[in-house]
């Protein structure tokens, strides 16, 4: 039903499966954009509706670099989520974001390359607007849930999306600071394009893992720093899930990224692709019945 919640999560690294789904399913999707990282896990808690992907495939598989972003997206799309939830895991640039905390993140900035960041393409261009690119009722509702599952939460910070996947130098990781970045990972772009372009409101429930590489009295970051903050939070991401799922108003009402494409789209009706509506039959189906 149209006013029903569907929520999408995407598990970020530490988070693979088992987020405490009822009547789990696991099913294969298949996708016009290629391989999603795995099978999507479809369930509910309580009354709401849940499907989750793990961003890295079981086992951590795919580096960030090599996540199929677009087909994740796409995925969930057609599995009729409403509304998307990243959880990831981010280096603190700010003294006060300390590890074990999580970050509602509001803003990001990207500095990724060659990614595939767009589902528009040649016949078929859109241009939506990205300068909010979180949804505020969905970040709101995230923070809520990880308070009450006992975490503690700072709301809004700006993500720096970086390739990898190297962590950063201490002199890179300076220079964010001066950007004004809060925290820092890899995968929160394109994940927050596509999932506009998809209109998808999404939200990215950031756990703190480490400070990163500018403290110059400390060592650099480390791969078994971030897992072990991970592990011994895990619990509170999951519950996150389940408080998230009770306090979700009854009937979801739109907002404005359920209709990010209105107007976004630029080519003539006469220099459209056929065979571009076909395979974002998932992403744009919406705008493709009124043309
Ligand atoms: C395991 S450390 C670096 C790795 O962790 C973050 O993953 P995710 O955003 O999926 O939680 C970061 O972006 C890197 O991919
Ligand atoms: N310091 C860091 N840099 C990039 N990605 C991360 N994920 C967790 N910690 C990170």
């Amino acid at each position: 039903m149209q006013n029903e919640w569907h929520i999408g999560v995407i598990g970020g690294s530490g988070l693979y499966s088992d987020i405490g789904l009822e009547d789990a399913q696991e099913i294969a999707i298949a996708s016009p954009f290629g391989e999603p990282s795995g099978p999507v896990t479809l369930g509910r808690i309580g009354a709401i509706r849940f499907s989750f992907i793990a961003r890295h495939g079981a086992g951590h598989r795919l580096s960030p670099s090599t996540v199929n972003y677009r087909a994740n997206i796409d995925a969930l799309k057609r599995c009729g989520v409403t509304d998307l939830l990243a959880m990831s895991a981010v280096g603190s640039l700010q003294e006060g974001y300390a590890p074990g905390s999580f970050v509602a993140v509001d803003q990001l900035i990207d500095r990724t390359m060659g990614r595939a960041s767009t589902f528009f393409d040649t016949g078929l261009v859109a241009h939506v607007s990205l300068a909010d690119p979180v949804c505020p009722r969905l970040a709101e509702l995230a923070s809520s849930a990880a308070e009450n599952a006992g975490g503690k939460v700072h709301r809004g910070g700006c993500y720096i999306a970086i390739e990898g996947p190297q962590f950063s130098t201490r002199a890179e990781s300076r220079m964010y600071r001066q950007w004004g970045a809060d925290v820092i990972g890899m995968t929160g772009m394109p994940e927050a394009r596509l999932a506009r372009e998809a209109e998808l409101p999404y939200a990215m429930l950031a756990m703190v893992t480490d400070y990163d590489s500018w403290r110059e009295s400390e060592a650099g970051v480390e791969v078994s720093d971030v897992l072990a903050v991970m592990q011994a939070n895990a619990a509170i991401a999951r519950r996150t899930l389940r408080c998230l799922a009770e306090s979700l108003p009854a009937n979801r009402v739109a907002v404005a990224a359920d209709r990010a494409l209105d107007g976004a789209l630029i080519t003539a009706p006469g220099a459209q692709d056929a065979a571009m509506w076909c395979k974002l039959d998932a992403v744009a189906g919406r705008i493709a019945a009124r043309r």
